[in-house]
């Protein structure tokens, strides 16, 4: 008598980008052709690969929802987060098209304040400016958006976002009346916001931020705390701009009544919606839902056996409001959830907390992180036969 042949299993491969190596999508083909090769070599039948690459509001967001919503690529002029200029691209979806749906601008933060695009200069925490996301938010304004969703992490800037509305056309002012210099290291000195002169369709439209994040804007969990020192900061620059941060919170909720010290994920991007919430009436939203929900990830998981996520490192930072949550929120009863990482920094009570069956890294022995960022594509084809054989044994079940 002959064992009859396993069925097909349905594999769902949902990392985000490994920051630095591998773009999400590039992930999933990895981990597809890894998951494919292992089936073969045992003689099952090809699984039932599902590509679904996501992305947490961060860098690569918005190449997800340029790709889920049909929206045009445009780019325009702006300056990055140390003022030099640059082209950036955002997208907007075509007047009046058979949707019916408001103009749809959407535009990734940092393509305007990232990190790596000031990666050749020394950091300077203090100084770092997000006027060029206002430059691309108002671009979007004046090309008719009516909706705009701004996609913020992965940033330079800890300036609460007064460099994005300074470009919308308010003005943040010292006690003589002068306005403060770029950079959230000046905020401590601000007296008043003037917003007589913000761009005349800046309040009229519908705003949403998609945070990567669920920190605070200030605090040992804050803005300042817990990323500036990634931007450059020193502690001493940390104590300033946190000290600048709860400051500019303070000068806001005096103007427009809104208390920003509570709110999850006013720490994103160095505290791009401490402006922006209570000015423009934006909604903070969590960028991993937005991307999960916009993909349609809920029905790609529908019936799938094994889900397989990733990131570049998997620490506490992912199981606040990341792609690898949303993964684990989005999976059906009995479906188990794997991530392969760059590097892993979860204890395996923490890994089994967070509702994975399991977290692999790619490294296979001692090796250096570039080693491990040039070969991160086979690694990550490697890691995932490897899940692929343990998984199909029954033993991750
Ligand atoms: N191939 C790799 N091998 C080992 N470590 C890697 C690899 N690629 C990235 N990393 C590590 O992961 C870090 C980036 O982590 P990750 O991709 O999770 O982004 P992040 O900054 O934590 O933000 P986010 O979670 O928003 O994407 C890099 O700084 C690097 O140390
Ligand atoms: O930009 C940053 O500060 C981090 O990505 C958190 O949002």
């Amino acid at each position: 008598m002959t064992t009859p042949a396993p069925r097909p299993l349905r594999i769902v491969l949902a990392p985000d980008s490994l920051k630095g190596s591998l773009p999400a999508a590039e992930a999933a083909l990895a981990m597809s052709a890894g998951v494919t090769a292992a089936a073969a070599r045992l003689g099952h039948p090809a699984p039932d690969v599902v590509l679904a690459p996501l992305a947490d509001g961060g860098e690569g967001t918005l190449d997800a929802l340029l790709t889920a919503w049909s929206v045009e690529p445009r780019t325009t002029a702006c300056h990055d987060a140390a003022g030099r200029a640059r082209t950036a691209r955002y997208g907007i979806s075509a007047p009046g098209d058979a949707s019916g749906l408001p103009v749809r601008g959407v535009l990734e933060a940092a393509e305007a304040n990232g990190l790596p695009l000031v990666a050749d200069l020394p950091l300077d925490a203090l100084t770092a400016t997000s006027y060029g996301v206002g430059e691309l938010a108002a671009r979007l304004l004046d090309d008719g958006a009516e909706e705009i969703l701004l996609c913020i992490g992965g940033s330079a800037t800890t300036d609460g976002g007064t460099g994005l509305l300074s470009a919308l056309g308010a003005r943040f002012l010292d006690a003589d009346g002068e306005p403060l210099p770029p950079g959230g290291g000046a905020l401590m000195a601000l007296a008043s916001i003037d917003i007589g002169a913000l761009h005349p369709r800046a309040r009229g439209v519908r705003w949403r931020i998609a945070v990567d994040v669920d920190n605070p804007l200030c605090g040992p969990r804050g803005a300042a705390a817990v990323f500036g020192p990634q931007k450059g900061a020193t502690p001493d620059d940390v104590a300033v701009l946190d000290a600048g941060l709860a400051h500019l919170a303070r000068v806001t909720e005096d103007a427009t009544g809104v208390s920003m010290l509570d709110v999850s994920g006013a720490g994103a991007a160095g505290g791009l919606p401490a402006v922006l919430v209570p000015f423009l009436g934006a909604e903070i939203v969590p960028g991993s839902t937005l991307v999960a929900d916009a993909v349609g990830l809920s029905g790609a998981l529908a019936g799938a056996d094994l889900v397989l996520t990733g990131e570049g490192s998997l620490d506490t930072q992912s199981l606040g409001g990341k792609v690898v949550q949303a993964v684990v929120g989005n999976a059906p009863e009995g479906c188990a959830v794997v991530a392969i990482a760059g590097r892993v920094q979860l204890t395996a009570a923490e890994v089994q907390g967070a509702g994975l069956a399991a977290a692999f890294s790619l490294a296979t022995g001692p090796t250096g992180l570039d080693e491990l960022i040039r070969e991160a594509g086979p690694l990550m084809e490697e890691a995932a036969a490897q899940v692929y054989g343990v998984f199909s044994a029954g033993r991750l079940r």
